[in-house]
């Protein structure tokens, strides 16, 4: 048994091989460098030769087949279709031997979960709120645009000189739009990430949960280094809902607004409602 799981890890690092430096896609796309990678995919920072601009370019992760290609292929239909300056742009889309890649507008910066786990960076009470309130009306956007994103974690938050960016748009589906493409999945893809979260109602509301699990992951942040108690577990959504109340020792207004995003409690109904609900808050903080 451990030899048949040490020949599949070993044939997966096989078929994820990088990308080098120099490597040309479709004549058009040189391959710069890695710039990073999720359980699907594997994101190249490359020049356009065409026009000299840098792009990013997303791989579908080779180990992980036709679901990997179907969820890039759906992420290209949602860019095509979403429009944001805070998102990336559709550029292309690519079919190059087995692979598939799909070029968008390129984000400088770090991702929020670098920032905190890399560098070190914590967030306060009010920084949390002024941060959850961008993430907030980003996501009302995308929400008004008729799309819900559904993977709204620290991983897939940018940011640019302060400001908030989102990618990943693989598991986003039109609002009430049934759950895409696990039909074809063997029994492994079950457990993974994507596919525990592909059944999620595409309602609003959902996104409005992670949000909450968001704002608490950046009050955390602060936690840690104060006390060196229980923390969240690194990339996890699930924080323990029945002690982050006894740990975190927010204000009771701030408290019941995180209990009304983890719909503990008279949940929003859409994000514009948590927006004017969290800038009430932060009139009451300054
Ligand atoms: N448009 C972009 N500009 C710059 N960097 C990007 C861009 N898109 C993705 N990245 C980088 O690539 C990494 C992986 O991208 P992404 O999260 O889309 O991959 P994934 O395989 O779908 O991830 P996950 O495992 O979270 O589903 C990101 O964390 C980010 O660092």
């Amino acid at each position: 048994m451990r030899m048949i799981s040490f020949f599949s890890s070993f044939a997966a690092a096989w078929r994820d091989y990088r990308l080098d430096s120099g490597t040309q896609l479709a004549n058009r796309y040189t391959v710069r460098e890695l710039i990073g990678e999720g359980s699907y995919g594997l994101t190249y920072k490359c020049t356009d030769e065409t026009t000299g601009s840098i792009v990013a370019v997303k791989q579908a992760r080779p180990s992980k087949g036709e679901y990997a290609k179907q969820l890039l292929v759906h992420e290209a239909n949602v860019l095509k279709t979403l429009h944001h300056p805070r998102i990336p742009g559709y550029l292309d889309q690519l079919e190059e031997g087995r692979n598939s890649y799909l070029v968008m507008t390129f984000l400088r910066g770090a991702t929020l979960e670098d920032l905190i786990f890399g560098q070190g960076r914590r967030y306060d009470e009010a920084e949390s709120v002024r941060v959850t309130l961008q993430l907030l009306e980003l996501v009302d956007d995308i929400h008004r645009q008729g799309f819900v994103h559904l993977d709204l974690r620290i991983p897939n938050v940018v940011f640019q000189e302060e400001e908030l960016y989102l990618i990943d748009f693989g598991l986003s589906r039109g609002i009430g739009e049934s759950p895409i493409a696990l039909q074809s999945q063997g029994r492994w893809h079950q457990r993974e990430h994507a596919a525990s979260r592909a059944f999620i109602p595409a309602e609003p509301q959902s996104d409005l949960e992670d949000v909450g699990h968001f704002l608490l992951f950046l009050l955390y942040s602060s936690f840690d280094t104060k006390r060196q108690s229980s923390h969240p577990t690194h990339g996890n959504r699930q924080i323990s809902e029945s002690s982050w109340q006894d740990e975190l020792h927010l204000s009771g207004e701030l408290t019941t607004r995180v209990e009304r995003l983890l719909q503990l409690r008279d949940p929003y109904a859409h994000a514009s409602e948590a927006i004017a609900d969290l800038k009430a808050l932060r009139s009451l903080q300054r």
